[in-house]
C-alpha cells in the first residue's frame, strides 16, 4: 500500500478552514467539494487511458482517452457522499457505485448497511471516497468488498488520516494483490480514545449534514 500526502499550500490552507470548528455546513461542503478536486487531480494520475486519434484544425494527431472499462467511483455513505461531485467533476464519464457503512461509537466496528455496486468489477479501477480514515475498519472492509468482486486497481481519497488507520490497512492488505494507493490531505497525529482524529476536524457526516439522530 502506498500512502500519498498531497503537499500544497492551497490544500492545507482549506484543509485549515475546515478544520476550524466555527466552519458552518454549507462552507465545510464547498470547501470539502473543492479539496476532493485538488486530490483527485494527484489520485488520478494512474487513471487507465488509451491512445485516441483525432484531428486538429491543422493535422492529425494522437492524444489520449479514459480506457474502458470506465473507473468506478465509490463514496462511502453518509461522509463520503459530500465528496462526489468534486470527484465528478474531472471524472465526468465515471460510473459510480454506492456502500453504505457506519461505525458504532461503541466498538468502534463498521457495518454495512446499504450497497449497491455492479457484480463484477473485473479489470476496474476503483476510486473509494471516504473523508476521514481513522481505525481503518471501514476502508478496509469498503476495500475488500471491492476486490472480493474483481477489481484490479484501488485509490481510496481521504481528507485526513491517522497513522493508526494507515497501519492497520498495511496489515491487513498485505499479501492483497491489487495496488492500493491512499490519497489524503494530511496524515495526523493519532486517535483520541473515542477513536477521533487528533487534531482532526470532528464527525465529517455531522459537519457535511447535521448531527445523525
Ligand atoms: O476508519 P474508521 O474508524 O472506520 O472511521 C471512519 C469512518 O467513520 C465515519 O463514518 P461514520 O461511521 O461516522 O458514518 P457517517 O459517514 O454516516 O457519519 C467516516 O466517514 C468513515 O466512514
Ligand atoms: O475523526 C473522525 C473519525 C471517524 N469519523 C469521523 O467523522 N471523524
Ligand atoms: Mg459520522
Amino acid at each position: 500500500m502506498r500512502t500519498h500526502v498531497v503537499d500544497h499550500p492551497l490544500v492545507a490552507h482549506k484543509l485549515t478552514v475546515l478544520r476550524d470548528k466555527s466552519t458552518d455546513s454549507p462552507t465545510f461542503r464547498h470547501l470539502a467539494d473543492e479539496l476532493v478536486t485538488l486530490l483527485a487531480y494527484e489520485a488520478t494520475r494512474d487513471v487507465r487511458v488509451t491512445d485516441y486519434d483525432i484531428e486538429t484544425p491543422v493535422s492529425p494527431t494522437t492524444g489520449v482517452a479514459l480506457a474502458s472499462p470506465k473507473p468506478l467511483v465509490v463514496p462511502i455513505l453518509r461522509a463520503g457522499l459530500g465528496m462526489l461531485d468534486g470527484m465528478m467533476r474531472l471524472l465526468p464519464t465515471a460510473e459510480v457505485g454506492f456502500v453504505g457503512m457506519v461505525r458504532d461509537e461503541d466498538t468502534l466496528k463498521a457495518s454495512t448497511y446499504a450497497e449497491r455496486l455492479p457484480a463484477d468489477l473485473s479489470g476496474r479501477q476503483c476510486y473509494v471516497l471516504d473523508p476521514m480514515l481513522a481505525t481503518g475498519g471501514t476502508l478496509a472492509a469498503a476495500i475488500t468488498f471491492l476486490t472480493d468482486r474483481g477489481a484490479d486497481h484501488i485509490t481510496a481519497i481521504c481528507l485526513l488520516a491517522a497513522p493508526e488507520g494507515c497501519e492497520r490497512l498495511e496489515r491487513e492488505l498485505e499479501g492483497l494483490d491489487v495496488p492500493v494507493t491512499i490519497v489524503t490531505a494530511a496524515l495526523d497525529e493519532r486517535l483520541n480514545e473515542k477513536g477521533y482524529i487528533v487534531p482532526g476536524l470532528g464527525d465529517a457526516g455531522d459537519r457535511l449534514y447535521g448531527v445523525a439522530g
